[in-house]
């Protein structure tokens, strides 16, 4: 596909659906997860955006299940209620107050607006998170990080943020043959019976892990891994993102969101994407062209 998927006269129309084709055909019945960064949830119309691509895979035989964030939307309604967000190796340092505001805006207002969005373009969007149908178990997360001027590894207390240790996909199957599409928000239950907070990108991996799919998309607010003069890096080998990280081109909320690919590699995803959701149908142009869009990683 050439041109943008939004060109409006019959003919492009035609052209760009004919070669589109393959690749749909290719994506039948594949699992693609998407998970919807906070950063690139822009205005309304974006968000018909990407609901209509998401809409769209569906109706063209493939399973997408979105998986959302909504980090600056947190902050938001933290900074409302008087609370300083503080982050500690791009996770959200979560008081027990805190999740509380977490959950709410997460598996509250974010997620019933994307399923509202996508319902608009004629699906069955279903809203859950982690604890819908026991999906995800958390336990409090475990980091550390190198600090890179002493080279000395510290050990990080972040309250409440979690690490998905189980996955059961039998609601998410369940789902799948009902047609449903699933926006999980990234929230969890402990085996300890607190409520965990977990960082999206974190999450979007477990649950294409667990399905072993066929596709997972980041959608940010950058074209994708851009290197230390701000130049797109189209392709990065698993090694090349951990200098990344380790030299600090990669830092922030990019760290757990390169973290994530290189261990849904590991785990068998077949093609993991950063790419940029404030591009409109970015969704499509990558799935569905032959050039695709933003960083692939690699083995
Ligand atoms: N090397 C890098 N390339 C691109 N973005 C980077 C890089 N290092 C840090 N970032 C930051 O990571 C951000 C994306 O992560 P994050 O803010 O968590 O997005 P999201 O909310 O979509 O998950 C970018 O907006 C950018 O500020
Ligand atoms: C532990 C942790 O950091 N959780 C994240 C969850 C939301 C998220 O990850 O949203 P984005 O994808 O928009 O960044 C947070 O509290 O911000």
């Amino acid at each position: 596909m050439s041109q943008s998927p939004d060109s409006d006269t019959g003919e492009t129309r035609a052209r760009v659906l004919a070669e589109a084709l393959p690749f749909m055909q290719a994506y039948e019945n594949k699992t693609v997860v998407v998970k919807y960064g906070g950063h690139a949830m822009g205005d309304t119309e974006l968000g018909q955006a990407f609901a209509r691509d998401i809409a769209l895979l569906k109706q063209s035989g493939v399973n997408p299940i979105v998986v959302h964030g909504g980090g600056p939307q947190i902050g938001k309604m933290l900074a409302q209620m008087g609370i300083e967000s503080r982050f500690e190796g791009g996770l959200r340092v979560t008081d027990e107050e805190t999740v509380k505001i977490v959950e709410m805006v997460l598996a509250g207002s974010i997620n019933k607006e994307i399923v509202r969005l996508i319902n608009a373009e004629g699906e069955w969007a279903i809203g859950l998170c982690g604890k819908d149908g026991n999906m995800v178990f958390a336990e409090k997360a475990n980091k550390t990080v190198v600090d890179p001027d002493s080279n000395i590894e510290r050990v990080l207390d972040l309250g409440f943020v979690g690490e998905p240790v189980e996955v059961d996909r039998t609601l998410l199957d369940l789902l799948a043959r009902s047609e449903m599409i699933p926006v999980i928000a990234p929230v969890a239950p402990g085996r300890d019976g607190a409520t965990y907070n977990i960082n999206a990108d974190t999450f979007a991996g477990a649950i294409a892990g667990a399905l072993e799919a066929s596709r997972l998309l980041f959608l940010t607010d950058v074209p994708g891994v851009l290197d230390k003069s701000g130049e797109l890096i189209k392709e990065l080998s698993v090694s090349e993102a951990k200098n990344l990280i380790r030299n600090g081109t990669i830092s922030g909320g990019m760290i757990p969101k390169v973290e994530t690919c290189i261990e849904a590699i590991e785990r068998g995803v077949e093609g993991v994407v950063i790419l940029n959701g404030k591009t409109r149908h970015s969704v499509l142009l990558e799935l569905l062209t032959e050039h695709g869009a933003g960083t692939l990683i690699v083995r």
